[in-house]
């Protein structure tokens, strides 16, 4: 059993698997993003999700209104103040979605070979002839044998309520298909996927940028996730949006690659945007099936070795209605950590799914298994020859602070950073043990009032592997000298004690700077 991303370099013994794992403070260091919805939107479910691991909270206005989500936001805050867990704030876009507009909301039934006309002409019934959808150039886009496929939102894949069409014949704006497999169409909301068709229509609708520039600025967003985001002009024009946006300056834009023309564009994407969301339940059906893995892997160690978040979609889908993953899915979720990602992004699972507390919590408990045989040593090597030479000075700090944490066997690695860059250069290195970030905040002013920098930053770690944030007492000036050095450290310590990372004689790796100098500090506890 040999391979690069395992460390299994000797056989393991069997009976090892079965010792029962340690818990710690943290679930794992691997991050979990959560989609909130009908069944995660009360306070107890939501300190239910937040205790089990939920460190991003997904708000997304493919469905509901800004009242809906609000609410949940307002719960999920309740939530975070009685269980004292930070949680980062995700808006996700409708962009170029197509949906079914089923006004009865009756459900339809559609019989395999059958024909079903898709119209744009959306003052006609939903039928089991006809399915209006809300985009008038369905038409111009697709031809004869073509592959639509029309699902309920968030479909897992293993319900009946999803149905393959073939495009049979173009009739004026109309396309009528030809239904490969029965199915009953029951519920609110469908979305349309036509496969590897380029869809004209804007990457960010209006109705996205009103939802942005009103419930986005209300609420301070912390990440944006650009959903099918197909040119790095995509997100050009989407940050120069939140410049103007006060506060959503500082918001980080996730583009999300649903479909093989994101995946053509993947670099010039990566480069422009602060992490990358794989979306896998739209790209498992624009691409063939044997070369999903392909992509994962390959994106993944893109986004590694620029440094930048990867966040995995569709892991444990059963899990909707089920307490235990499938053999699938549990071994998925394991090579999601092993090939890369930052985070899971849990979807129908915690939005409508019946366990989602306990969802959390077992991807969390089989990503903390998957870290545990992470090869770091062959990680690091890999990252530190892609990086080359000469280092940057922060970077060659950064890789060193992991590598002096792995040789001393530090328990973590604290990271003193007020624009978040050191801590997260850390994290490209995949420490093996946690990090905290520790965010000195600074003081701005907009020439009307003075406020302080270092929530963003802060909350924005919480996607990151392995990074947990700890925002500093402003009280304490910005600037290094080695007496608010040590106090700043010394409150640190004492954070990492009462969580129970840190234990009296433990080794504890530092990196701040005292003066001018970023140094990395080896420190030894006594009690
Ligand atoms: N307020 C601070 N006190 C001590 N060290 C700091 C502080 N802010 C950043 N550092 C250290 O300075 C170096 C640069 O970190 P970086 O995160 O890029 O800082 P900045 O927030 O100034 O961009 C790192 O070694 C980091 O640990
Ligand atoms: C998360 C996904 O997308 P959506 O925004 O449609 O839920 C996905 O396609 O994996
Ligand atoms: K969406
Ligand atoms: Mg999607």
């Amino acid at each position: 059993m040999h391979s690069s991303h395992l460390l299994l370099e000797e056989p393991i013994r069997m009976a090892s698997i079965l010792e029962p794992s340690k818990s710690s403070f943290f679930p794992a260091l691997t991050k979990i993003v959560g989609t909130l919805g009908p069944k995660s939107r009360s306070v107890e479910t939501l300190s239910g999700c937040l205790k089990s691991g939920m460190s991003v909270a997904r708000f997304d206005f493919s469905w509901g209104d800004a009242e809906y989500h609000q609410e949940t936001l307002d719960n999920l805050k309740v939530a975070v103040k009685s269980t004292k867990k930070l949680c980062a704030v995700m808006l996700d876009t409708v962009g170029p979605e197509l949906q079914v507009i089923n006004k009865s909301e009756k459900a339809i039934t559609l019989k395999a070979d059958g024909l079903v006309t898709l119209t744009p002409n959306q003052d006609q019934e939903a039928s089991s002839e006809v399915l209006p959808i809300n985009f008038d150039g369905l038409a111009k886009a697709v031809k004869k044998g073509d592959t639509i496929f029309v699902g309920q939102y968030l479909f897992t894949g293993s319900e009946t309520t999803s149905v393959w069409l073939e495009v049979d014949e173009i009739k004026g704006d109309d396309v009528i298909c030809l239904s490969r497999n029965a199915a009953t169409l029951a519920g609110a909301l469908f979305t349309l996927h036509a496969s590897q068709v380029h869809i004209d229509l804007p990457t960010l609708t209006e109705k996205d940028k009103e939802v942005i520039s009103t419930w986005g600025v209300q609420n301070k967003i912390d990440f944006l996730s650009l959903s099918y985001c197909r040119h790095a002009e995509d997100v050009r024009q989407t940050r120069e949006m939140l410049k103007k946006l006060g506060d959503l300056s500082q918001t980080q834009i996730f583009a999300k690659i649903e479909n093989v023309e994101g995946l053509t564009h993947f670099d010039e994407i990566l480069q422009e945007a602060d992490g990358i969301i794989l979306s896998r339940g739209n790209l498992g059906i624009d691409l063939p099936p044997e070369k999903v893995f392909l992509f994962q892997k390959a994106a993944l160690y893109k986004c590694n070795m620029a440094g930048k978040p990867a966040v995995l979609t569709r892991v444990v889908d059963s899990m909707t209605d089920n307490l235990r993953p499938t053999r699938a899915e549990a071994t998925d979720v394991a090579n999601a950590v092993l090939d890369g990602s930052d985070a899971i992004l849990l979807g129908a699972e915690t939005l409508r799914g019946l366990y989602p507390v306990e969802t959390i919590s077992i991807v969390g408990k089989i990503c903390a298994e998957a870290e545990k045989v992470f090869n770091q040593d062959l990680y690091f090597k890999k990252t530190v020859k892609y990086v080359g030479e000469p280092m940057t000075h922060l970077e060659s700090i950064a890789s060193s602070a992991v590598r002096a944490a792995i040789k001393v066997k530090a328990s973590v690695i604290i990271c003193f950073t007020s624009s978040g860059r050191a801590a997260r250069l850390i994290a490209k290195y995949r420490p093996t043990m946690p990090v905290i970030s520790v965010v000195i905040p600074r003081v701005k002013t907009n020439q009307l009032k003075w406020s302080f920098s270092g929530a963003f930053e802060a909350r924005q770690s919480l996607i990151v592997r392995g990074l947990f944030p700890m925002l500093a007492d402003p009280r304490h000036p910005a600037e290094s000298t080695s007496a608010t050095n040590e106090s700043v450290l010394k409150v640190a310590l004492d954070h990492g004690k009462q969580a129970g990372v840190i234990k009296s004689h433990d080794r504890v790796v530092v990196c701040q700077k005292v003066g001018d100098a970023s140094v990395v500090k080896i420190i030894e506890l006594e009690d």
